[in-house]
């Protein structure tokens, strides 16, 4: 049988984002298919317990899937051109973030670095741990995630290079299927000067650690 090869598509347009949004359910039919999942577990949605259950969920869905409702670009839109002429790498490292799986809903959790070559200006450093969160937020694979991160960067600020390095859990792999807790997963995404010059990607591995032992 021939392989099944599905997308990893990083971009998304207006049209999708509107497309999604007329798409959606109302609240009372998103509790209600909590229901439904609530039975297929094997329990009793109208016991105590869980008479709440699928309102709390709906809210929880509306804050785990934020990213949804976020633009990148509006994330990176604040540029600080006047840097004192400083050209060198900027490296945020250890983002944590969480995120969800798309094949089963499962978490997955981890860190992400970002590193990049300004060109006409920079990010303020938190922007580039909220970048994380806008994609962390949605239904992801952690390679699409990579390539949204670097894009979106690429597209805000066109740096001379850009480094986007993701190591995650997937509780998929974990909690159930193949069993294997502790395994992780390590995904990189290189442009401009990271790309080009072995050296600068050895530079950004070698910052990655820099450090660490006095932590
Ligand atoms: N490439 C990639 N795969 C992922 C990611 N998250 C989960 N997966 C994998 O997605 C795959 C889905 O495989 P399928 O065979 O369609 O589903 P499945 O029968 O539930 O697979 P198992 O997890 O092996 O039990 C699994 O191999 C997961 O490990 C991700 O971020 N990137
Ligand atoms: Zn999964």
């Amino acid at each position: 049988m021939d392989a099944v090869v599905k997308s990893l598509s990083t971009r998304e347009t207006s049209v999708d984002a509107d497309k999604r949004e007329m798409q959606r359910p109302s609240r009372e039919e998103a509790e209600a298919a909590v229901r439904t999942l609530i039975r297929w577990a094997g329990d009793d949605p109208e016991r105590e317990g869980l008479l709440e259950t699928p309102k709390r969920v709906a809210k929880a869905y509306r804050e785990l899937f934020a990213g949804y409702e976020e633009d990148a670009g509006d994330v990176l839109a604040k540029v600080f051109e006047d840097v004192e002429g400083y050209g060198d790498m900027v490296l945020v490292r250890d983002i944590p973030f969480h995120s969800h799986c798309e094949h089963h809903m499962v978490p997955f959790h981890g860190k992400a670095h970002i590193a990049y070559f300004p060109s006409q200006g920079v990010v303020g450093l938190s922007k580039l741990a909220r970048l994380v969160d806008v994609y962390a937020r949605r239904l992801q694979t952690q390679e699409t995630m990579t390539a949204q991160i670097t894009d979106a960067i690429e597209d805000s600020l066109k740096p001379r290079g850009i480094a986007v390095m993701i190591e995650a859990e997937h509780m998929c792999m974990s909690m159930r299927g193949v069993m294997k807790a502790g395994s992780s997963t390590v995904t990189t995404s290189f442009t401009g000067i990271f790309k080009d010059e072995p050296a600068e990607q050895v530079r950004f591995f070698t910052q990655l650690r820099a450090g660490k032992e006095y932590r």
